[in-house]
C-alpha cells in the first residue's frame, strides 16, 4: 500500500499523480493545490478515468503520506531566463507547503525549482534524514546528456552532477572517447538550453521529468534499485556542505544513499566547484 501526496497539480504534478495512477505503482493520492477550481478539476478528471483509485484533497493527509511530490509554485517562462532566477517567486511557496509536511515521515520528492535549493530548505527545516528528501532533476539532465551525445554518434550511458540548472556538470572524462573543452563547452550550453525550447514551444516540461519520477518511485517503492544522480544535502562530500547539489546515488525502499565520489577531471572539478559555490551562496539567503 502506496499513498503518494502531490502538493502543487498543475502541469508536472498532475502529469506525475496522472501517470502514477494509471501505471498502478500508487495505491492512494492525496491532491493539493492552493487553486482550488484546478485542484477540483485535477481530482474530478483523474475520478473520470477507468482507473480505481482513492483520491483525497484533505491537505491534513499529506503529512501520512509514503511519498510527497513537492511540484508547487511559478515555472519558468520565455523570460525568466534561469532556474534560479524562480528562487524570490517560489520560496514563499515553499514555505507555506512546509506547514503541511511537519511530522511526515515518508520520502519527500522535491521538484519545483530552483530545485537544489528547495531539497536543502526543506531538509534542513523539516530535519529530515538526507536520504529521504531527494532533489529531482539528475535523472534528466542526464537523460538530455545522452540525448546530446547520440545526436553526435556516441550511444553511452551518461551522468550530470552538479546544480539543476546552469551549473550543471556533464561527466565527460567517464565516456569511452575523449571530448574537447571546445567541444564539452558547446555540448554544455546546448544543455543549458534544452528545457527552453519545451518551454517556449509548450508551456512547460512534463513527459521528460514525470518519466522519470516515475522510475523514482518505483525505486523507493524498492521495485528495483539504480544509480542515478540526484539532489542531496552535502555534508562534505565534494568539499561542500550547506547546501544541496546533484551527486551520484543508489535509490531504495531506504532512500536515496550517497554512493562515494565519482573521480573529475579537471574541467569537471572546475565546473563543479563553481555550482557548490553558487548554490552555497543561494542557500545562505535561507532561512534554515
Ligand atoms: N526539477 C525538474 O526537473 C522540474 C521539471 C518540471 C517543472 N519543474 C518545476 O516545477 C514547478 C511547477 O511547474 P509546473 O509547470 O507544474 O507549474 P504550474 O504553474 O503548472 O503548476 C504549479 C502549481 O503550483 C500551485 N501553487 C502555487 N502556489 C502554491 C501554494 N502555496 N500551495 C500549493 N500550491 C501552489 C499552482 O496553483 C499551480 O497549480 C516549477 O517551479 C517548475 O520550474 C521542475
Ligand atoms: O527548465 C525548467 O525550468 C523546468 C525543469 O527544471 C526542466 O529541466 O525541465
Amino acid at each position: 500500500m502506496t499513498s503518494l501526496a502531490v502538493l502543487g497539480v498543475g502541469r508536472i504534478g498532475g502529469e506525475c499523480a496522472f501517470a502514477a495512477a494509471t501505471l498502478g505503482i500508487i495505491d492512494e493520492l492525496i491532491l493539493a493545490d492552493i487553486y482550488k477550481p484546478l485542484l477540483r478539476a485535477q481530482a474530478l478528471d483523474l475520478l473520470h478515468t477507468n482507473i480505481e483509485i482513492p483520491i483525497s484533497t484533505e491537505t491534513a493527509r499529506i503529512r501520512d503520506a509514503d511519498i510527497c511530490i513537492f511540484a508547487a509554485g511559478s515555472p519558468r517562462n520565455p523570460s525568466i531566463k534561469t532556474r534560479a532566477d524562480l528562487f524570490d517567486a517560489n520560496l514563499p511557496v515553499a514555505q507555506e507547503c512546509i506547514q503541511h509536511l511537519k511530522s511526515f515521515e515518508g520520502k519527500l520528492i522535491v521538484v519545483s525549482n530552483p530545485m537544489d535549493i528547495f531539497c536543502y530548505y526543506f531538509q534542513k527545516k523539516l530535519g529530515m534524514p538526507r536520504e529521504d528528501c531527494i532533489g529531482f532533476g539528475g535523472q534528466l539532465d542526464s537523460r538530455r546528456f545522452e540525448v546530446a551525445l547520440e545526436g553526435r554518434g556516441i550511444e553511452e550511458a551518461a551522468y550530470v552532477l552538479g546544480e539543476h540548472g546552469e551549473h550543471q556538470v556533464p561527466l565527460f572524462s567517464h565516456l569511452g572517447r575523449d571530448i574537447l573543452p571546445s567541444e564539452r563547452e558547446e555540448i554544455l550550453s546546448e544543455l543549458r538550453g534544452s528545457s527552453m525550447e519545451i518551454i517556449s514551444g509548450k508551456g512547460g516540461t512534463a513527459f521528460g521529468p514525470a518519466s522519470h519520477i516515475i522510475d523514482l518511485i518505483r525505486m523507493l517503492k524498492g521495485e528495483k534499485r539504480e544509480t542515478i544522480t540526484a539532489s542531496l544535502s552535502l555534508d562534505g562530500e565534494y568539499g561542500f556542505q550547506n547546501c544541496a547539489m546533484g551527486v551520484p546515488v543508489s535509490v531504495s525502499s531506504d532512500g536515496a544513499k550517497m554512493i562515494g565520489e565519482w573521480p573529475l577531471d579537471a574541467w569537471e572539478r572546475e565546473h563543479l566547484d563553481e555550482a557548490g559555490a553558487f548554490l552555497q551562496s543561494l542557500c545562505r539567503r535561507l532561512d534554515v
